[in-house]
């Protein structure tokens, strides 16, 4: 019995047994000497569309953590365009690198190329490290870009309208939570006041949210602070605040093991990607713990939602206008979750594979 359960648990970490575990279409590493690139392209499903997600440009610790980050991220993109009720599929890139002091025009218009080969499969945008320039420079290579600057007919910059998604979600969590979707005399921790965290702040403080911030830059938490009367607190201190809602603003998997026995938050939602470091162990040890998780990749779709209107003639009043209808799903999510007795990190997922099975058929015949 023992021996079945080892047999079970243990995990095919090599590069095939990963993108086998994750059920990947396609995996690209693209490799360049002379501008130094080093890329991975994920492209995850294309069943409903062409594989849409941003680049994202960070110093990982080693190629295995790069791969992995990947991986996940291109999956939850399918599951995002899904759940959002778009015709994309999931992918997502990461360039190994650091964003401040690696990055060139040479740089992004060589890996420009490698996006430019996969002939529309895989649409790229900006993410973490990437700006609505370096998507120029990959313009300059491929038409299978998204979230240009608005002075060259794009969408621009995403992050006002994640935020507001990631803000709609908070308030339908707040509603199911407390019978009330006002945030006012809130207790909110943001982790990370990049483009997004900032936006959401903006967002809180209108609706006088107590708001306690943290992150890696200190000018920065100077200017939302001075800003929006936003309280600083460590890296490390967020964990053990005592606030309603914990948003996730900055990178994944800060829901883990070490952090989940600290949180005294009654809600979780932010906007990072992969907040839960293991669905499977802390999907349902939030909802044990009573912790209403709002799915990651439901309410932070905003920004994903503007890039895709972009695709089909940008029009941002009807992307605000979708991204607003987050609240409604989130609390249809909330229903099925305690109907079906399982996490909201499930329910999300199972809405989102049953989508993409039914229109699968729907392409399959004449
Ligand atoms: N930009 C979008 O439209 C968008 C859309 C969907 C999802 N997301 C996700 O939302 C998150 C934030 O995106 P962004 O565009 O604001 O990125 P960003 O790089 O502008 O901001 C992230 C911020 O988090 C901070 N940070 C990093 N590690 C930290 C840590 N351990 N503790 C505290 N702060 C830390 C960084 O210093 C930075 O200021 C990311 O996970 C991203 O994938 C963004």
């Amino acid at each position: 019995m023992v021996e079945i359960k080892e047999v079970e648990l243990k995990k095919d970490n090599s590069i095939f047994g990963q993108i086998s575990e994750y059920n990947h279409e396609k995996v690209v590493f693209c490799h360049d000497h002379d501008t130094g690139l080093k890329a991975i392209i994920g492209i995850h499903n294309t069943v409903l569309g062409p594989a849409l997600g941003g680049t994202r440009m960070w110093s990982y610790a080693s190629d295995a953590e790069a791969l992995e980050d990947v991986l996940r991220l291109s999956r939850g993109m399918t599951y995002k365009a899904a759940i959002s009720g778009l015709n994309l599929g999931g992918g997502k890139a990461v360039i190994i690198g650091d964003s401040k002091k690696d990055k060139s025009e040479a740089l992004m218009r060589r890996y420009g190329r490698f996006v430019k080969n996969l002939n529309g499969a895989y649409i790229t945008a900006e993410d973490v490290g990437t700006t609505t320039k370096d998507m120029e420079y990959i313009k300059m290579e491929t038409d299978h870009v998204a979230g240009l600057p608005e002075a060259m007919g794009g969408s621009g910059d995403p992050s006002p309208v994640t935020a507001y998604g990631t803000y709609m979600g908070m308030k339908a969590a707040a509603k199911k939570a407390y019978g009330s979707d006002s945030l006012s005399g809130k207790k909110i921790s943001v982790q990370g006041v990049g483009h997004v965290g900032g936006y959401l702040v903006e967002l809180l403080a209108k609706e006088n949210a107590e708001i306690f911030i943290t992150d890696i830059y200190e000018d920065r938490l100077r200017e939302i602070s001075t800003k929006y009367g936003a309280k600083v607190v460590g890296m490390d201190e967020i964990y053990d605040l005592d606030v309603d809602i914990y948003a996730p603003c900055a990178l994944g998997g800060t829901v883990n093991d070490n952090t989940l026995s600290r949180l005294k938050c009654q809600i979780i939602a932010g906007s990072a990607n992969n907040q839960l470091r293991d669905e499977k162990i802390q999907g349902p040890a939030l909802a044990e713990r009573g912790i209403l998780y709002a799915p990651d990749f439901l309410i932070n779709a905003g920004g994903l939602i503007n890039v895709y209107s972009e695709l089909i003639g940008y029009n941002r009043e009807s992307a605000y206008a979708q991204t607003e209808r987050i609240y409604g799903y989130t609390l249809d999510i909330f229903e099925l979750a305690e109907k079906e007795g399982i996490h909201t990190q499930l329910a999300a997922t199972k809405i989102a594979e049953k989508r993409i099975q039914s229109i699968g058929k729907v392409h399959s015949t004449y």
